[in-house]
């Protein structure tokens, strides 16, 4: 099945897009226009003005009316270089200052993405607009934009003047358009995949190479030197061929273009003689015409050139603007409080559209409950938590905290603590301060003590100010779970759904775990994805859940004597826990759980906000 991957803008959205951007800043657009304007009429100059001297020369003018048109040329000269080199920077920086905004936008609302979107998208596309796409444009900025803009604005004045010397001219030019686009349309097809063959050939010739001189000794050990040179040989033969026909391809193409010159120029000649010979124009006239033709000889075989970069760059701006198409999620609704019920009613979600997994669940946390949810590997629990927490829209039903949808919610009044926890890269307080930016530290060891992680996060080799996270001090899975927990405590959230995978922390841990989350959650409304009965136990209300259905629910005591599969459950953890045989996960079914030691963090947990930009941090 292929993924529905993230919008991609059509051509006319990009354009749009585009223009309000160039609107946006009317001055910089406006300097740069007229800039590049001013280098393309300066370039054009020349060729108007030695029209001229021929017919000053033709009319047996002296060096009184030849000089003053020799220092016009030279000073469109100098003009137009200076006017050249300014007008590229201008367009570089208009155009790296427009990216600069669309990339921040991107991520911005890429980061406000609901999470079923991203996973239905694949981060991986995401990840290569963000990079790929942005270096694309970026490469066309600097390198192929300039050059290309200025080729276009020098044809439209260049054309312009052709007409304006006789109409006739400006037609007889025209001829070579049509040959220009024949050329065009037979070069791009063969050009891609040609550049990309040869790009191939030249990796698999390097590759041959490092492999052989990486594995000398072998090669000298085992005589394999005839070998590798036969197949170093082979692939540089292949790269020659590819690059010889990529090269055949060019020159050829370059062929057709200047077939197109020159019949636009050939045109130009034979139509000016008519009209020499009429007496409707000037020998210099048509002489300006044609040397402007010629003029753009150079220009325009660069734009032919550089054609597919423009394309992929336009493709790559496609997919940025496709991003901003989508709808990150709002979160305006109304607040609410630790006073107000936590709903989910008749809810059913499916993740493919076609397999449900939750099948018409009702709940309600009531104000300052902690209600549990049990059930075995896959019966939807980390599901309902994720849809508890505005993570996940519900096909159908509704999950409200005050009558309010969640996902209306303003971020930040319901926090997830997911099995995916991470530890940000950088100092261990900042790490806390996500969850409250100007924290003082007192309020950053009050949290850490009130999660019993105060000990150890002062023993770290700087304290609070010890680097955590990749390629810092490596934290253990319990550690970074507390971590979780304290951001918690500092986000002062009024409703907590945790989901955090406490079994893996191995039993001591886990108790010391369940230990902490049990402060942390004091005084809130909390649904906890119980990964171990005795966090089942010490909740209000216990809800067993089994194939994306509610099959039980009550407190504890009641659930035990009903003798349904709670009890069955809790008959199982009990005998195991006087056994002292692991595993002990109420979702038994899901393999032995890690052993009592703490293992560095293998991946990552943490706290999210709904809605807020730090969600996509996750991974
Ligand atoms: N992102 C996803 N895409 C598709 N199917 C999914 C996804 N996440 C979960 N599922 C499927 O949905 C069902 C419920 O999964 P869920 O994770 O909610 O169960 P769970 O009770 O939390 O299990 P566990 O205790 O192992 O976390 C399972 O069949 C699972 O394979």
């Amino acid at each position: 099945m292929t993924h529905p991957v993230l919008p991609v803008a059509s051509p006319r959205e990009s354009r749009a897009w585009l223009g309000a951007q160039l609107r946006a800043r009317p001055g910089a657009t406006g300097l740069t226009l007229v800039v590049g304007l001013l280098a393309a009429a300066t370039a054009i100059v020349p060729a108007y003005a030695l029209g001229l001297l021929v017919d000053r020369v033709r009319a047996g003018g002296g060096t009184d009316a030849l000089v003053p048109v020799a220092v016009v040329i030279v000073a469109a000269a100098v003009v137009g270089g200076l006017a050249t080199g300014l007008s590229a920077q201008l367009i570089r920086r208009l155009g790296a200052r427009i990216l600069a905004d669309l990339r921040e936008r991107v991520l911005d609302t890429a980061l406000r993405l609901p999470v079923a979107v991203l996973d239905r998208a694949g981060r991986g596309d995401l990840v290569s607009r963000v990079g790929a796409d942005v270096s694309a444009i970026d490469r066309a900025v600097s390198e192929v934009l300039p050059t290309m803009i200025s080729a276009v604005l020098l044809a439209a004045i260049s054309l312009g003047t052709i007409i304006g010397i006789d109409w006739r001219l400006g037609l007889a030019g025209a001829v070579a358009v049509p040959l220009y686009l024949l050329g065009l349309r037979w070069y791009l097809p063969q050009a891609a995949p040609a550049y990309a063959a040869e790009r191939v050939a030249i990796a698999q010739r390097s590759q041959q190479f490092v492999e052989s001189t990486q594995g000398i000794r072998t090669v000298h050990a085992y005589r394999l030197e005839d070998r590798h040179l036969a197949g170093i040989t082979a692939a540089s033969a292949r790269a020659r061929d590819i690059s010889t026909s990529v090269f055949a391809l060019y020159t050829r193409f370059v062929g057709r273009i200047n077939g197109a010159d020159l019949t636009g120029l050939g045109a130009v000649l034979v139509v000016g003689f008519l009209l020499v010979r009429q007496g409707t124009v000037t020998l210099g006239e048509v002489s300006a015409a044609a040397l402007l033709l010629h003029r753009l000889f150079g220009p325009i075989l660069m734009l032919m050139v550089t054609f597919d970069k423009a394309q992929d760059a336009g493709a790559s701006l496609a997919r940025l603007v496709g991003v901003l198409r989508t709808d990150p999620e709002r979160r305006t609704g109304g607040t609410a409080t630790s006073a107000h019920d936590l709903v989910l009613a008749g809810v059913s979600f499916s993740y493919d559209g076609a397999t449900p997994v939750l099948r018409d669940v009702s709940l309600r946390v009531g104000p300052g409950q902690v209600v549990a949810l049990v059930g075995s590997t896959g019966a939807g629990k980390t599901t309902v938590a994720s849809i508890a927490a505005g993570v996940l829209r519900p096909g159908h039903g509704e999950a409200t905290l005050g009558g309010v949808p969640v996902t209306e919610l303003p971020a930040r009044t319901i926090a997830l603590v997911s099995q995916e926890t991470h530890v940000f890269a950088g100092p261990l307080g900042e790490d806390l301060r996500l969850a409250r930016p100007h924290a003082t530290p007192e309020e950053l060891t009050a949290a850490l003590a009130r999660v019993g992680a105060l000990a150890w996060a002062l023993n770290l080799p700087d304290g609070l100010d010890t680097v955590v996270g990749d390629g810092g001090h490596r934290l253990t899975a319990a550690q970074a779970q507390q971590l979780a927990l304290a951001r918690v405590v500092l986000l002062d959230p009024a409703v907590v759904v945790l989901d955090e995978a406490t079994a893996e922390a191995g039993s001591a841990g886990a108790r010391d775990l369940e230990q902490a989350a049990a402060s942390a959650l004091e005084g809130r409304t909390a649904l906890v994805v119980a990964h171990r009965l005795t966090q089942a136990v010490a909740a209000d209300h216990i809800i067993v859940m089994d194939h994306g259905e509610i099959v039980e629910s009550g407190p504890h005591a009641d659930l035990v004597g009903a003798d349904g599969s709670y009890a069955r459950l809790w008959a199982a953890w009990t005998a195991r826990a006087t056994t002292g045989t692991q595993p002990i996960r109420t979702d038994a079914t899901a393999g032995p759980a890690v052993g009592s030691g703490d293992p560095p963090v293998p991946h990552r947990r943490h706290v999210r906000w709904t809605g807020s930009p730090l969600t996509a941090q996750r991974e």
